[in-house]
């Protein structure tokens, strides 16, 4: 009997050991749980060790069953935490599953400690050392519920056993073993196959944390996975930062304190809002959705943030990570590109505009601002069209100033130049944007008017006629004037094409020239439409 209590404090103090190296390592994932469940074994094994039953010979032995009790009910659900967090790779928990998981055990234990209720439990028979535990409804209520426990723990270990990678599996298998030899002695003794007075239940749970030992110490259960995630954090350029479900910080790497320039959190557990409101702001409030921003932080620094949410398997968000990149450096590239995409664009205007002003000139008489004689074959080619397509007709007027020889002669250059540019600028005035006035040579002008009768066109340029016979030149202290005579000519009645339109209105201005100029001839009438 000594030697059994010999094991069992040697048990305790390793799980002792356990704990402490737990809580070097609380931050490793399972690794809290696991320091629970080593108290709660060491606190089982020293009540089993001690000899209640000397000092209290009348019921010590109970007395040491309500003194384990909160290690008892405690271990199966801490055993499940630590599994599920070792497998999940993450110490938070949503509390309301906290509280489902600890609402059996309390009950068991409030009732199991009532002096009015504890037969529920279950019953000592018998006297001090000889006693015999008689197992109460409670007691199969919590062993029940303990094994559920322990089953749901083994399936999550056989699962990460097998999606787990080598070091994993290795692990998984002796932390299976750690759990199914306490299984045993325990079932060992429920099912009355141990002696009656000895629960081999602690002797498990010493063995349990040798197993643990090994897995921790050969197999690197917190070191290998940390490590490894501790250089791959530190190696990453991008800032990150784990905060739970009330955006405390559980997590982060040097370089999100880096990139926003601040001295990193002493300890997990600060405010992220305390800490970095900026993005505080994109996990805070009701109804998160995954976010991908960019924001300028500081000085000019550009800030890529994405956000994920760390859930439950029934959707509930148990935290956040938020993936932060400095992408200043390509913004200043990409705004540098657009500055001198700017400049090509604006270079590119100015040879446009510059094609269009040659564009102009080529098609533009200089001296009087009107079309040119290489205008006026488009235009005529595509009225020409225009008229095929709409049936409509369009008249071809040819105009040529009388006696402008005797201008240039008598009066210079100059007072000619200045005669044709302001015929140039009467025809503008008075056409309609439709019709196309070109200079055609010398002091002869060609109008294309678009959708006018023979008659139409003959008044309107008769207008024009008399408008450009009031003008007045001075010259040498007198002032001088001239007329000019046209003829026009109409699609399709006096042709159907350019050249046959254009001889047809030159012979109208022949016959206007020859009956005494100063008038407008229509083409196929000889009669004069006006006479000065
Ligand atoms: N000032 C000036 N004169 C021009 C220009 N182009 C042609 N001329 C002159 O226009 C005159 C045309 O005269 P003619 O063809 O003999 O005819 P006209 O004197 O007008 O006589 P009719 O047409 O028979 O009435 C010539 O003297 C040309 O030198 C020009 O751009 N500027």
């Amino acid at each position: 009997m000594q030697i059994f209590n010999f094991i069992l404090l040697v048990g305790a103090v390793t799980a002792l050991l356990l704990a402490a190296v737990a809580w070097q390592r609380r931050h490793a994932p399972g690794a809290p749980a696991l320091l629970a469940m080593q108290l709660c074994a060491a606190w089982w094994l020293t009540c089993y060790a001690l000899p209640f039953a000397r000092f209290v010979p009348e019921g010590g032995l109970f007395l040491r069953m309500r003194v384990i009790f909160p290690a008892v009910v405690a271990i199966a659900p801490i055993t499940l935490l630590f599994v599920l967090s070792y497998t999940r790779g993450t110490n938070a928990f949503r509390p309301s599953r906290l509280l489902a998981l600890a609402s059996v055990p309390t009950v068991v234990l409030a009732v199991a400690l009532s002096p009015r209720y504890d037969w529920c439990f279950g019953t000592w028979r018998g006297v001090a050392t000889d006693s015999i535990f008689q197992m109460g409804p409670l007691f199969w209520v919590h062993s029940l519920y303990s094994y559920a426990l322990i089953a749901k723990s083994v399936l999550a270990l056989l699962a990460a056993y097998e999606h787990g990678t080598t070091q994993v599996r290795r692990q998984t298998r002796i932390l299976l073993g750690a759990l199914i030899v306490p299984i045993v002695s325990n079932v060992t003794f429920i099912a009355g196959l141990s002696p009656p007075d000895i629960d081999p239940t602690p002797l498990g749970l010493v063995a349990s944390g040798v197993l643990v030992s090994l897995a921790i110490f050969r197999r690197g259960l917190f070191d290998l996975v940390s490590v490894a995630r501790e250089k791959i954090s530190e190696a990453i350029t991008d800032g990150f930062v784990v905060v739970d479900a009330q955006r405390h910080i559980v997590e982060s790497n040097a370089a999100i304190w880096r990139i926003f320039d601040i001295e990193p959190a002493a300890q997990p557990g600060e405010l992220l809002g305390e800490r970095m409101a900026e993005l505080d702001a994109h996990v805070a409030g009701e109804g998160y959705v995954p976010t991908t921003a960019e924001f300028v932080h500081g000085a000019g620094r550009h800030l890529e943030l994405r956000t994920f949410a760390i859930c439950a398997d029934d959707g509930a968000i148990l935290g956040y990570v938020l993936i932060v990149r400095d992408v200043t450096d390509a913004r200043t590239t990409s705004f540098a590109l657009e500055q001198a995409n700017k400049q090509l664009r604006a270079q590119l205007d100015t040879i446009r505009s510059m094609q269009a002003q040659l564009q102009e000139q080529v098609i533009r008489d200089p001296l009087t601002g009107l079309y040119n004689r290489l205008y006026l074959a488009d235009a005529l080619a595509r009225e020409l069209t225009w008229a095929g397509r709409t049936g409509r007709s369009f008249a071809v007027v040819m105009i040529d100033i009388d006696h402008f020889k005797s201008v240039n002669d008598d009066h210079g250059h100059a007072l000619g130049d200045t005669m044709l540019r302001a015929l140039g600028g009467l025809l503008r005035q008075q056409v309609r944007p439709t019709d196309s006035p070109c200079r055609y040579g010398g002091e002869e002008f060609v109008i294309v008017m678009r959708d006018v009768t023979l008659d139409q066109a003959v008044e309107r340029i008769d207008d024009v006629r008399r408008a450009f016979a009031d003008l007045r030149f001075a010259s040498n202290g007198t002032d001088i004037g001239r007329t000019f005579s046209a003829g026009v000519a109409l699609y399709p009645v006096h042709g159907n094409d350019d050249a046959t339109l254009l001889a047809a209105a030159d012979a109208a201005l022949y016959a206007a020239k020859a009956a005494g100029r100063n008038r407008v001839y229509g083409a196929t009438v000889p009669a004069p439409a006006s006479t000065a």
